[in-house]
């Protein structure tokens, strides 16, 4: 099957999907090596995990097609450059361009802005597949996912036909601006200010870490605009051409892990913005940056789960050839429960992230379990890649072998989208919401 259909959105995907299902097994042959899981593992391992389902988490025919296509992508596209990737910090253009080609990229942009309208169900089950290949290279795809969200939450039609149609259209990135060098977890205290001047906002500030920022083609900037207001009410959400004058886009950061992801502080400088860019009114900015962490934490979850997955595979492949004491050293029980206990992690976070998907798809507030998902798939992925490298010994400490990159890239889930401490005061705030005498 080739990757390269001209077409957007839902045509595109469900083509490619049609397309891998006329290929059968055979389009599989990917990877191969002794540093990646063979593509034949590969679908035994999956193939044992769909045999352990319960009659309610059933996938749907097109469910079970889009992450096979997401399956597919990864051992194509991601498994052979994922080791080039981090070693050379590059950014992963290339694999960018072929996802949007078949429709993995934008996966949520509604049907009728050009995109897929996937649920977040489906989502998360494209991010699992393509972070297990690589989840520096999920991460430049899902930032995408980010920065579109609150437009996605409160953008006028105007904006979504302009900046989420051209996502579909060609293969760009963007980026959600909302963490400062001073303002991390607590967006509250955020210090970048937009002020309206004539028919245009003017916006000054700098902000940290931003996901894409240096390739990004629009912004999702968050402001303040009325500080003498509570967070609720005083901050006002932008879209900002990334073209505007006035933005100057610092250099890439170096990270410990997910070394092809761009992130870089990028600064406003009396950028001016056109009025019809706000989204929402002045003042629900916070609301609109909150609602959509929402939609984007279950995937960042999913994401943590695609690592979680990989550290167990790896570890239990190497734990079944590899010898000590005249046995596989997953004869060993210090060895076979480590591995026991990685499995019960993945499958434990994987479905609390659905049921934080399901929630949402059913139309409901799903913040309470989005938090949950990700504080537990977050952990999940960093025990089970520690554990991994446990599980191989010296060689887990070589860059020969493929589990330091995962011990490595598993951490920032524990950051990014919300630390695990600021998501337990997100649930722990529901439970004292429901106790109150
Ligand atoms: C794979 C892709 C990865 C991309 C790279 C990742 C990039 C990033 O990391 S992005 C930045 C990540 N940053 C964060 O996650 C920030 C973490 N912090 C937070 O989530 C919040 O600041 C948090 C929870 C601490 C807020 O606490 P706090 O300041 O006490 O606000 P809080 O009182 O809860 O809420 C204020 C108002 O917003 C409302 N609100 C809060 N959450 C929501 C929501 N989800 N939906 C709607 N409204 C909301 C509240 O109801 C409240 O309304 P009101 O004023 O009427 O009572």
């Amino acid at each position: 099957m080739a990757f390269s259909t001209p077409m957007a959105g839902l045509a595109c995907l469900r083509a490619a999907t049609r397309s891998l299902a006329a290929g059968g097994a055979s389009a599989y042959a990917g990877c191969s090596g002794s540093k990646v899981v063979t593509a034949a593992a590969l679908r035994r391992a999956y193939a044992s995990e769909a045999a352990v389902g319960g009659p309610s988490f059933k996938l749907t025919e097109d469910q079970e097609a889009y992450r096979d296509l997401a399956r597919k992508f990864t051992e194509e596209h991601i498994i052979p450059k994922a080791e080039h990737h981090d070693k050379t910090m590059e950014y992963p253009w290339e694999i960018i361009k072929a996802a949007h080609s078949v429709g993995l990229l934008n996966t949520h942009i509604p049907e009728q802005y050009g995109g897929s309208g996937l649920g977040l169900m489906e989502c998360s089950l494209i991010s699992e597949e393509l972070a297990y290949g690589c989840s520096g290279i999920q991460t430049a795809i899902e930032a995408n996912g980010l920065a579109e969200a609150p437009l996605i939450v409160s953008g006028s039609d105007h904006v979504k036909s302009k900046y989420l149609g051209r996502m579909t259209e060609e293969p760009l990135v963007a980026a959600y601006c909302v963490t400062e060098p001073g303002a991390g977890s607590d967006v509250a205290n955020i210090s970048t200010r937009a002020e309206k001047k004539g028919d245009k906002w003017v916006i000054n500030g700098s902000k940290m870490w931003i996901t894409n920022g240096g390739y990004a083609n629009w912004y999702f900037v968050l402001a303040k605009t009325d500080p003498s207001q509570k967070a609720g009410k005083s901050m006002t959400g932008f879209v900002v051409d990334g073209d505007s004058p006035g933005i100057t886009r610092g250099k890439k950061e170096i990270n410990m892990g997910q070394r092809c992801s761009d992130t870089r502080m990028i600064t406003f400088e009396d950028v001016e913005v056109p009025e019809e860019n706000v989204l929402g009114k002045p003042g629900d900015g916070f609301r609109t940056a909150m609602g959509a962490f929402d939609i984007t934490r279950p995937l960042v979850a999913s994401g943590a789960i695609g690592v979680a997955s990989r550290a167990f595979h790896e570890a239990a492949k190497y734990a079944s050839e590899r010898r000590t004491m005249g046995v596989p050293i997953i004869q060993h029980q210090a060895i076979a429960f480590k591995l026991a206990d990685m499995a019960m992690r993945v499958e434990a976070a994987r479905n609390m992230v659905w049921k934080s998907c399901w929630v949402k798809d059913q139309g409901q507030r799903n913040t309470f379990y989005a938090s949950m998902a990700k504080a537990m798939a977050s952990e999940a992925a960093v025990s089970n890649a520690n554990d991994a490298v446990q599980v191989f010994g010296g060689a887990g400490f070589n860059t020969e072998y493929p589990v330091e990159k995962l011990y490595r890239d598993s951490k920032i889930f524990m950051l990014y989208e919300g630390t695990s401490e600021i998501q337990r005061r997100i649930v722990s705030k529901y439970i004292e919401e429901q106790y109150k005498p």
